[in-house]
């Protein structure tokens, strides 16, 4: 028997590629657990409702016990209408060559739309991820068009980057990735990114061999930094299913929180922590702790670790620049 009260998830982009794996797993409990019933609102465009139609048609046929309600419709205002939880996923992926910064103009103005309607009648306890491209500057867009919606309420997907991270790492230091700990990818969603091994522990102990700078420098950064390139060159479409699991991930340990000492990484409004330009949505290395992400504090940075995530944060504030140029904020 359910035994909690029913959460209200929106998620957009319903008959997309991410969406189509990412409902099936919040239906299935593994977002709010096995005793949460949820309330599904599945927003696309008008184009598309046909299509999400079909999806809400496979929810059904799975016979899912926490499914408590399936709603679609192409209006935000109703989407978002007492929402505790919001998967910001409809917008354009990119093609072969570009860069997900390119996909601004086209996506922009449906974060600024979802932001209002977002500020108007989400619940007050309403969690939002950010999946669309460029994620962390769609979640700028969508919190400056919130305003009566605290800023740490909006996030942007860097957990893809944190699990492909933590997946090379294990493959290269031939250990669980269970046993690991202590990445964190500061910056952008973007080639710019900067996954940072300076805090990793195996086990609880610290790494000491394998992680050669060369390799780093050379290998591993470059390798997650541009596997959202590689997918679409090898699969000939973004990446669908990982996204998914990221934003599962993301969304259940903030409901749940993050265990022990541990952290992931966020893309939060920065307030300036690690010398961050405050505003901007940059990934952090955090904890969640009473359903709120905080900010792990106090971390050594050195010259390296300085001029890598200085140069992703000038990314994500020639990014915000630009949002201005194109009126999205006002
Ligand atoms: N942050 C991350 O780690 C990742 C982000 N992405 C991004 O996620 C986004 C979605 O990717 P896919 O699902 O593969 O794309 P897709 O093209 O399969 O689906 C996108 C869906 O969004 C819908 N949509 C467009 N405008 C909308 C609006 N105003 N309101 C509601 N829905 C709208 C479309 O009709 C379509 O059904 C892309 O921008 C992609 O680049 C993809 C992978 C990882
Ligand atoms: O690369 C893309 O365009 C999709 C994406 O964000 C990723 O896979 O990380």
């Amino acid at each position: 028997m359910n035994s909690s009260a029913p959460v209200t998830v929106t998620v957009t982009g319903a008959a997309g590629k991410i969406a189509y794996s990412l409902l099936f797993r919040v239906a299935s409990g593994l977002v709010f657990g096995p005793d949460t019933p949820v309330r599904l609102r599945l927003l696309d465009v008008p184009t598309a409702v046909a299509a999400a139609e079909g999806v809400a048609m496979e929810i059904e046929d799975c016979a899912l016990p926490l499914v408590d309600s399936i709603e679609i419709t192409d209006e935000a205002d109703v989407a978002f209408d007492g929402t505790n939880a919001a998967f910001l996923v409809g917008a354009m992926p990119r093609g072969k060559g570009m860069e997900r910064s390119d996909l601004l103009s086209a996506n922009g103005a449906i974060f600024r739309d979802q932001g209002r309607s977002i500020n108007a009648g989400a619940a007050d306890d309403i969690r939002v991820v950010v999946v669309g491209n460029p994620a962390n500057t769609n979640a700028y867009i969508a919190h400056k068009h919130a305003p009566d919606v605290p800023a740490g309420r909006f996030t942007a997907l860097m957990r893809l980057d944190h699990n492909r991270a933590l997946s090379q790492l294990a493959a290269r230091l031939v250990a669980p990735v269970a046993e690991l700990d202590g990445v964190v990818v500061w910056g952008n969603h973007s080639a710019t990114q900067f996954p940072d091994v300076s805090y990793l522990t195996r086990a609880g102990e610290p790494v000491t061999a394998g992680l050669e700078r060369d390799w780093l420098v050379d290998t591993f950064i470059p390798r997650v930094a541009n596997r959202g390139s590689e997918i679409i060159a090898v699969r000939g479409s973004s990446s669908a299913a990982s996204a998914a699991g990221a934003a599962v991930d993301q969304m259940h340990d903030w409901v749940h929180g993050t265990p022990g000492q541990s952290w992931t990484t966020v893309a939060l409004p920065s307030e300036g922590h690690y010398g961050t330009v405050p505003g901007v949505v940059t990934g952090l290395p955090c904890r969640s702790r009473g359903g709120e992400w905080e900010v792990v504090e106090g971390l050594a940075i050195d010259d390296f670790q300085r001029a890598r995530i200085d140069a992703s944060v000038a990314e994500l504030v020639s990014e915000r620049d630009a949002v201005h140029a194109l009126n999205l904020t006002d």
